[in-house]
Order: structure tokens, then sequence, then C-alpha cells
């Protein structure tokens, strides 16, 4: 029986979102604009010269660019050896759970709560429900703010006083940093889950875990988060699958963006070189009929959010060599199909995602063109291959 690895490169977009105006982010373009500062020699750290993508590109990544946005990207534009689309978004947030969601079938029908972007950020109200449940006497943050450089405003007052740090982005998101050591995990992990119902029910996303460790001047986050996200508003591909038996591998941050929901096995790992171990490993051991759903996100946390062109080339580059092995270890009648949930262009001004169409790589199926689709058609073509059907709008393009 057929499987299914459906491969969420997190932030990987390909610009021309019809509606990327709404977001402040017409033009904006992941991938175009990475190849250009490659290709002008603008990314030579760890790395050189023309993006190099030639598993990506050989199944049609450089195609899916000009189709998506009209930009010819440097190095990129290989003739197409698989099926290549790229999709476009109607949820109305460029968020990783809306992403997902609507890749597994289920756009999202509401507007995400949102704060703004002021100090307070958050209703008092809130602020005192936190510190309230951390059992502290205020919190610090309160504000939006990139969560590597608040760590390095706030740790040492955080250290001393003992308060979470919490803050926010342009995601439907309440974060909270703590020091794993000074404040511990477990209950940094315990008071975000108990928060999570009253941030759900207010129509707050997620509520995000960030563990960090060291001193003051050498913070670094650990790879300990945890996000608690609201349930899926609808019935997944996930749920249809593990509905009709099926295996369902959640490889990195899937089991959270769903909420466990349609998950049969959960494969973590310390970072997306270990996450690519796992996902190499199910390409020999996935049972007959099943689905492997993975999320690598370093491309988005360590590169986009941090705008660093070179490391996300590095990112990319690394990524792509990977995928040609895995590849090379897929049976006949498997279906590999790779995307992403939205964008994070690294040359965009700010530190926050930008709204874009993602490419729709797909290997397995022979080749040719898809065209511009739904992010709901892919986990409808994931289906079909299946033998499943999805309810809700997505189309099969297989
Ligand atoms: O700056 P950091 O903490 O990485 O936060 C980023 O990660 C969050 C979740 O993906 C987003 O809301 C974005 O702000
Ligand atoms: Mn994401
Ligand atoms: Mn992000």
């Amino acid at each position: 029986m057929a499987r299914a690895f459906l491969i969420v490169m997190d932030s990987v977009g390909c610009g021309g979102a019809p509606d990327a105006a709404d977001f402040g982010d017409a033009g904006a373009n992941t991938l175009g604009h990475i190849a250009q500062v490659c290709a002008a020699g603008g990314a030579e750290e760890g790395r050189s010269g023309p993006l190099r993508l030639p598993v990506l590109d050989g199944l049609g990544l450089g195609a899916a660019i000009r189709l998506a946005s009209g930009l010819a990207a440097p190095g990129l534009g290989a003739t197409p050896q698989g099926r290549w689309g790229a999709a476009t978004e109607v949820s109305r947030g460029k968020d990783t759970p809306s992403g997902h969601w609507e890749l597994a079938g289920v756009p999202v029908p509401w507007d995400w709560t949102l704060f703004p972007d002021t100090r307070p950020a958050f209703p008092p109200g809130l602020s005192a429900a936190i510190a309230a449940a951390a059992g502290t006497a205020g919190i610090l943050g309160d504000c939006h703010a990139s969560g590597t450089r608040i760590i390095e405003d706030l740790g040492a007052a955080h250290l001393r006083s003992g308060w979470p740090i919490c803050y926010t982005s342009a995601d439907s998101v309440v974060q909270i940093a703590a020091h794993e050591g000074a404040f511990g995990l477990d209950r940094l992990i315990a008071l975000c889950e108990t928060l999570a119902p009253r941030l759900h029910a207010m129509r707050v996303g997620r509520v995000i875990a960030r563990p960090f460790t060291g001193t003051p001047g050498a913070f670094r986050r650990t790879a300990n988060r945890r996000d608690f996200a609201m349930a899926v508003p609808g019935e997944t591909l996930l749920d249809v699958a593990a509905g009709a038996g099926r295996m369902v591998h959640a490889v990195g941050k899937i089991g959270d963006i769903f909420s466990g929901r349609g998950v049969g096995r959960l494969w973590k790992g310390a970072d997306d070189a270990a996450l690519f171990e796992h996902l190499l490993a199910l390409g020999e051991t996935a049972e007959d009929g099943s689905l492997t759903f993975a999320n690598f996100v370093e491309f988005d946390t360590l590169y986009g959010h941090r705008r660093d062109v070179a490391g996300y080339a590095r990112a990319l580059e690394w990524f792509d060599a990977r995928a040609g092995v895995l590849l090379a270890r897929l049976k006949p009648g498997d279906l590999a199909i790779f995307t992403a949930d939205h964008g994070n262009d690294p040359t965009w001004k700010g530190t926050e995602h930008t709204r874009e169409r993602v490419p729709v790589l797909c290997a397995g199926t022979g080749t040719g063109e898809i065209g511009l689709c739904a992010f709901a058609d892919v986990g409808a073509s994931v289906a079909a291959h299946l033998g499943l059907l999805i309810p809700g709008p997505g189309r099969s393009f297989l």
C-alpha cells in the first residue's frame, strides 16, 4: 500500500501571496530574495556563491518560485522532474498553526486575537493572571519582542526577581521565557499549560514555553520549547488517517501543532539534523499506508526571525542534500511532498513572518505542473494518495 511523507520546511515561502499587502508584506519572497543575495555574493558565511539546491530545484523549486511570484531566482530554475506548483493560503494568519492546519485540510475560519505593539501589550487582567499562576508579584516584558533579544535584555532581571518573561509577536501568541535552572523547566511548562485554556478562549492561538539556560551575557534557549496550541477547528488529514486505522508519524513539532490529535507516534529531536535522522529511518520503516508528517523549524527560528540570510542559505543547502538521501530511500508507490507553512523573508524589515505563497514539490508521482493551488489541496492530495478522502475545501491535484 502507498505511503506518504508530508514535509514542511518551516517558513520557506516563495512570494506572490495575493493578499501580502494586507500584512505589510507586498514583495516579500523568502526563497527568491535569499537566492538573489547569494548570487550577489552577500551570503558568504559558512557557504559561498549562488544558492545551490539541486534536489529541490530538480523537483521544481525554481519553477515554483517563478510561478508564485514571477521572480526568476538566480541559481534555480532546472527543468522540473517532479510534480510542482505553489500554494496560496486563505486563513487570515501568517502563523504556524494556520499554515499547518490549512495544509492538513482545515483553513482557520476566525480572526486570531493579536496583542497591540504597545507597552504593556497584554491587558492588565491577563498580566495579573500570568503572575498569579506563576506565583510571582508580576511579569517582565509584556511587549512585542524577538525571543533571543528579550532574554539578553531581561534575563538578568529574571534571575534577580524570579518573574517570568512574557512577550508576543505579530503571531497570535503568548510566549513565556524562563531560566531552566532558576525558574524550573517543569514549572514553566506547567505555567503555560495552566494558562492555555484561558488564552485559547480568547482566540489566542498558542502559549509557548521558551526555556533558556546560561548566565548574563551568555543566555541561550534550549530545545525544551513546548507549544500549547488551540484545537484544530475541523477534521484534519491526521484525524482521517488515524480514523482509518493508518499509522501517523509526527516528526518535530507536528504533535504540538495538532494538540496530539490523530498522532500515532511522536518523533522529537534536539535539532533539525536529529529530526532528519528520524525521517530517514521512517523512509525505511514507516508502515504501508502510513502518513509521516514532519516539520523542520530551524529555517524559521534560527534564521528567518533572526534575519540571517547566509544562515538560512546554509540551512537550505544542508536540507537539500538530506532530501536527496531521503528520496533515494523511498519505495515504489511512496509520495513525498516538500512544502512550507508561511514565509519569513530574512531580507525583510522587522523580525516577523511574511505572507507568501509556498512551494509544493512532489516526488513519486511523475512529472508535471500542478500550477497554483490551495494549501488545503495539499492535504487532500496526500489523502487521495493514501486512498482516503478528507472533508473541507481541499481538492487533490494528483
Ligand atoms: O522570536 P521568537 O521567540 O523565536 O518567536 C517567534 O516564534 C514564535 C512562534 O513561532 C513566533 O511568534 C515568533 O515571534
Ligand atoms: Mn512556521
Ligand atoms: Mn516563526
